[in-house]
């Protein structure tokens, strides 16, 4: 395909998205505008997008494709200042944001006057931001959740999944309600959770200096999403109120038996909670990315000398083996335990262990 795809909010989502597109339709134009220009120039100096535009009618008068990749409230106003423009006829104008319901509602100033707006939303991101975060790969094999309605032509369905075919990512068509519900459930209620555990132990820390520093391998798997961006939540948070309240609620009640089977020391039923919660939690896909990102973990027990890490990410350079993260738990001090390394694929995390095993003797493990 070819033409000119507009890409309003240039960070993660937005950033990755364009490196999609490019990759898939070498001969598009890509151009980009952010609210913040520091973004916008990134944007620009990595090769993200071809052109920044001034702002958002200079990017969007000539487009095919319209992106919208802001915080969900700006998603909202975005499309209400894009439906005072004379857009191109034909030009489909969709989105990235992680609720759809108030989105479409407002999204209805663009249909009526004719405009092309399907929802959309890649099941698929990072608590990073920002456009030096964006990768082409991010959504490779993720859910892309698509909410057209009745009145959406198909042909414009399958135009839209054509320009981000280079996502490779799994379309699928929900209804603008059904996604907040499902989002909530898996996206947005374990952000409050990971936030709120968080706090509880910041204001713990105060009394107890040894809690952060021993806040190692569960604390960091069960709040990383912590670290996201508290603008992008906020939004989210207000936008989809009605299902997490909902959730709180029964949240509060799951709690509470907890508690009860706690205080009445119950070991049988307690190891069932568990039991059966692990039953759930491994049945889940594990090779699909979706709510439930995939994260292809090596765990390699290095020894404590200078340079050891820099020894490992080298073998593995040598061997062209792209890894995503890198972090050291730090469960024992003064003595570098464990290495983490993260790749995108079990390919990847295969090719490493053998890898290192055939340049060192560390001990290599997919988990602890
Ligand atoms: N981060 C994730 O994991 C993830 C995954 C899927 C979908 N989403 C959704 O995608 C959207 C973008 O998220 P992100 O992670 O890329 O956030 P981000 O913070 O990395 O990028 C958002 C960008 O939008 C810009 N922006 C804000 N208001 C704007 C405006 N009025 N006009 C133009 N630009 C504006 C910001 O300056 C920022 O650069 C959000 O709606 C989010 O809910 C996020
Ligand atoms: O992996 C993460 O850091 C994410 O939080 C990604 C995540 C999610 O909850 O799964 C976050 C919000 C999006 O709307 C979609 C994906």
């Amino acid at each position: 395909m070819n033409g000119r795809v507009f890409i309003i909010g240039l960070g993660l989502i937005g950033g990755s998205l364009a490196l999609c597109i490019k990759k898939a339709h070498q001969d598009v134009t890509i151009i980009g505008f952010d609210i913040n220009r520091e973004q916008a120039r990134l944007a620009k100096m990595l090769g993200v997008i071809d052109e920044a535009a001034e702002n958002i009618p200079d990017g969007a008068l000539d487009a095919d494709l319209i992106i919208v990749s802001a915080p969900v409230n700006d998603t909202k106003s975005i499309i209400q200042a894009l439906a005072n423009l004379a857009l191109k006829p034909n030009v489909i104008v969709t989105d990235t944001g992680s609720t759809k319901r108030t989105i479409v509602e407002t999204a209805i100033n663009l249909k009526e006057k004719g405009i092309t707006f399907i929802g959309g939303h890649p099941m698929a991101g990072s608590h990073k931001s920002g456009v030096s975060a964006a990768k082409e790969i991010l959504f490779e094999n993720a859910f892309y959740l698509l909410t057209p309605d009745e009145n959406t032509p198909a042909s414009k369905v399958e135009e839209l999944k054509k320009w981000l075919r280079g996502t490779n990512a799994k379309f699928l068509t929900v209804t603008p309600h059904n996604h907040d519900y499902v989002t909530g459930i898996v996206s947005h209620f374990p952000h409050i959770i990971a936030a709120s555990i968080v706090r509880q132990t910041e204001k713990l820390s105060e009394k107890e200096q040894l809690i952060p520093r021993l806040a190692a391998g569960g604390f960091r798997d069960i709040t990383r999403i912590a670290s996201s961006s508290p603008k992008m939540w906020k939004d989210i948070l207000l936008q989809n109120r009605e299902v997490l309240i909902e959730l709180l609620n029964r949240w509060q009640d799951e709690m509470n038996t907890v508690k009860e089977l706690l205080e009445s020391g119950k070991g049988k039923e307690i190891y069932e909670y568990f039991s059966l919660a692990k039953q759930f939690r491994d049945g889940l896909p594990q090779k699909e990315k979706g709510a439930i990102p995939s994260f292809y973990d090596l765990f390699v027990d290095v020894p404590d000398y200078p340079g050891v890490v820099a020894e490992v990410i080298g073998y593995l350079a040598r061997e062209k083996i792209s890894i995503t993260n890198i972090r050291i738990l730090e469960t024992r001090e003064d003595i570098i335990g464990v290495l983490v390394i993260s790749f995108q694929t079990e390919e990847d995390r295969e090719r490493a262990e053998k890898c290192i095993l055939s340049y060192t003797s560390f001990s290599t493990s997919y988990g602890l």
